[in-house]
C-alpha cells in the first residue's frame, strides 16, 4: 500500500527530511562511531597527562589486578560520556590511569558483557577507546570454567586461540559497515594472540613453578558463549569433544576488536570452576564461587601480570628510544 505524507508548511517538510537523513546516516553506527570514540578518548586525555601504552581489562573477581597500579587518575564509568556501565558483581566499573613500575597503563576494573544487554559494538567500545588513548598492547583477563578435564580451580590458562560461538552464529563486533580507520574489512585471526607475549608469560610462569608454587599454568583454547546461564551438561560435553579447554562469556570479542585495530593482544583465563560433565553430580557453578576463586589467586595473578607489563616495557625500551613512561 502506498502512503502519502502531506506537510502543512515547507518548514515541516524540511524538518522531516533532515530527520530521515540523520536517521539513515546513523542506522548502522549504533552510537559507537569513530568520532564518538575519539571524543571519549579526548575527554579522558584532557583530564590526565599520562599517555598509556599498555591496557589491562580485569575480569570477574580479578579487579585486584588494578591495585598494583600507582593510580594517577580514576574515572567511574558513569562519569565518562557514552561509556557503557558494568552491572555485574565483581566488576567495579572504574577506569584507572597509572603506572606499573615505569610503564604507563590504562586499566579497566571490570568489563561489560553481551548478556547485560549491550550490543557487541558497545561491549568492545572500551577497547577502541584504549586504542585512541595510545594503547598498543592489551592484556585481557577473565574468569572461565575449566572444560579440559586436566584443569582445576585456580589454574591459569594463557589463551592461545578461541572459538567464538557468537561470531559463528553471526554476532560479531565487526559486523556493519567497516571503518578503515580501525582496520580492514576482513581480518585474519590466526595470529590474534601475540606469540611473543605468550612466550614471555610462560617463561615468567615457570619461575613460580620453580619456586614451588602449586598453581598450574596451561595454554589453551577459550570458547566464548553468550551467557548468562552456565552451560548444560550436553553443551559442555560438546565443547570438550571440540577441543575447547575453557569457557566464558567475554574476551574473545574484545580480542577481535583489539586485533582488528592493530593492538598486540594477550589474554588469560583464571579457571574459577571445574565444569561438571556428569548428570549425577550435585555441584553447580555459581557467580559467587567465580569471584571467590579470583580472590584466592589474587597475589600470584597480580605479581605475574605486573612482571609481564615490565617485560613488555623492557622490550619496548629495546626497540624505541622513547621508553614507555607515557610522558614522551
Ligand atoms: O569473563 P568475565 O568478565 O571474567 O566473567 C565471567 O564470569 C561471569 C560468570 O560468573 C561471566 O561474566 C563470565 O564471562
Ligand atoms: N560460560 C561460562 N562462563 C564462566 N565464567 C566462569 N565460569 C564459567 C563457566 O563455567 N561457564
Amino acid at each position: 500500500m502506498d502512503c502519502v505524507i502531506t506537510f502543512r508548511t515547507r518548514r515541516d517538510y524540511r524538518l522531516y527530511r533532515s530527520f530521515i537523513r540523520s536517521a539513515s546516516k546513523n542506522l548502522f553506527v549504533s552510537g559507537s562511531s569513530y568520532e564518538l570514540i575519539k571524543g571519549i578518548a579526548d575527554f579522558l586525555l584532557s583530564r590526565t597527562d599520562l599517555r598509556p601504552k599498555i591496557g589491562i581489562i580485569c575480569g570477574s573477581g580479578l579487579g585486584s589486578v588494578a591495585t598494583i597500579l600507582d593510580v594517577k587518575k580514576e574515572f567511574s564509568y558513569s562519569e565518562i560520556p557514552h561509556f557503557p556501565r558494568s552491572t555485574v558483581p565483581g566488576h567495579a566499573g572504574k577506569l584507572l590511569f597509572g603506572y606499573m613500575g615505569n610503564v604507563a597503563v590504562m586499566c579497566m576494573q571490570g568489563r561489560v558483557h553481551f548478556y547485560e544487554g549491550y550490543d557487541l559494538v558497545k561491549c568492545v567500545m572500551p577497547v577502541r577507546v584504549m586504542k585512541l588513548c595510545g594503547v598498543t598492547h592489551i592484556i585481557m583477563s577473565n574468569a572461565a570454567g575449566g572444560v579440559n578435564e586436566k584443569y582445576n580451580v585456580g589454574d591459569i590458562m594463557i589463551v592461545k586461540d578461541h572459538v567464538n560461538f557468537l561470531g559463528l552464529g553471526g554476532l560479531n563486533p565487526l559486523r556493519g559497515p567497516n571503518d578503515d580507520r580501525w582496520g580492514p574489512r576482513f581480518v585474519a585471526l590466526n595470529k590474534a594472540y601475540d606469540q611473543w607475549m605468550r612466550k614471555k608469560a610462560k617463561e615468567l610462569a615457570s619461575q613460580y613453578q620453580q619456586q614451588g608454587s602449586r598453581t598450574t599454568f596451561h595454554e589453551g583454547v577459550y570458547a566464548v558463549v553468550g551467557g548468562p546461564n552456565f552451560e548444560t551438561v550436553a553443551e559442555l560435553r560438546m565443547l570438550r569433544k571440540m577441543g575447547i579447554d575453557a569457557v566464558g562469556m567475554s574476551t574473545a570479542t574484545e580480542a577481535i576488536a583489539a586485533h582488528h585495530c592493530g593492538m598486540t593482544v594477550f589474554a588469560f583465563s583464571l579457571i574459577t570452576n571445574k565444569c561438571v560433565l556428569e548428570y549425577d553430580v550435585e555441584e553447580m557453578p555459581n557467580h559467587e564461587e567465580v569471584i571467590e576463586s579470583g580472590l584466592k589467586q589474587e597475589s600470584l595473578v597480580k605479581d605475574w601480570v605486573s612482571s609481564l607489563v615490565q617485560a613488555v616495557g623492557n622490550q619496548w625500551l629495546m626497540h624505541t628510544e622513547k621508553g614507555c613512561n607515557g610522558l614522551d
